[in-house]
């Protein structure tokens, strides 16, 4: 029967694409022995309302991309960063590296679109969401081949992240209740996360001394919006930042 022939070759055909590994092969990016940079598209922000009046932002996302990047994180939440979910469409089309959907993702729905937008990260934060929320969502990132991050603030949320089952750690050092930013939170929370794990850092990274102390401290990734943002030559910064 024909539609018996159709519904195997549709089972193989939905099989080879959804192995794609693209998850490992995020993981086993960011675990590579230097520090890598992931540059945040982002307009504005609830701490800092706008950060950069003009926002070319596939040339920002080329930009970064060419400094030799490790992921372009896109803002998408459009009240408080002005973000929308066609920038990172755009900008997924125009680069090569992937594209992570930096959003506060409470819904399902919102995984499904980050999926079909073309992104290939997304972001889950522990504050934000119940155990078995977490636990779902990356199940669902999982059967659709996004990595994700999840975020954590403190050891709390950490335990939380782990037992989850998370397979990439990011650790915000900003509180987002008051704003206030610590980079002494990643550096408490990096000997808690095993080594197979990827240890993002995020929020605040602004100097050569900054990355210099988190390198020491073994972090494989940190993740930075407004210094580079407000950067005139962002392969120069970015340079002097993988140079450190
Ligand atoms: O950036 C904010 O003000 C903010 C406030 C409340 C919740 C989240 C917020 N930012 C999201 C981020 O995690 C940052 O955009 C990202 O880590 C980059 O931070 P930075 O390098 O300090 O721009």
């Amino acid at each position: 029967m024909i539609l018996d022939d159709l519904v195997e070759s549709t089972k193989k055909r939905i099989a080879d694409e959804k192995s794609n590994n693209n998850i490992q092969e995020i993981i086993d990016k960011f675990l590579k022995s230097k520090m890598g940079f992931i540059g945040e598209v982002k307009h504005a922000s609830p701490s800092k309302g706008e950060i950069v009046k003009d926002f070319p932002y596939i040339q920002i996302a080329k930009e970064y991309s060419n400094a030799g990047i490790d992921a372009i994180s896109v803002l998408t939440e459009p009240t408080y960063f002005q973000g929308k979910l066609e920038y990172l469409s755009d900008i997924a089309k125009n680069v090569d590296v992937p594209v992570l959907r930096k959003d506060f993702v409470i819904d399902p729905y919102m995984i499904y679109q980050a999926k079909f937008a073309g992104a290939k990260i997304i972001l889950l934060i522990v504050s934000i969401l119940t155990p078995e929320k977490l636990k779902q969502f990356q199940n669902l990132a999982n059967e659709l081949d996004l990595a994700a991050i999840v975020e954590v603030h403190s050891t709390e949320e950490l335990q939380i992240a782990l037992d989850s089952g998370a397979r990439i750690i990011g650790v915000n050092n900003r509180n987002l209740k008051d704003f206030t930013v610590d980079l002494n939170n990643s550096l408490k929370l990096r000997p808690l996360v095993p080594s197979q794990i990827p240890f993002i850092a995020e929020s605040g990274i602004k100097t050569v001394e900054d990355i210099k102390l988190l390198k020491a401290a073994n972090i494989n990734e940190v993740l930075i919006g407004e210094t580079f943002m407000k950067a005139e030559d962002k392969s120069l910064i970015i340079r002097e930042f993988k140079e450190a």
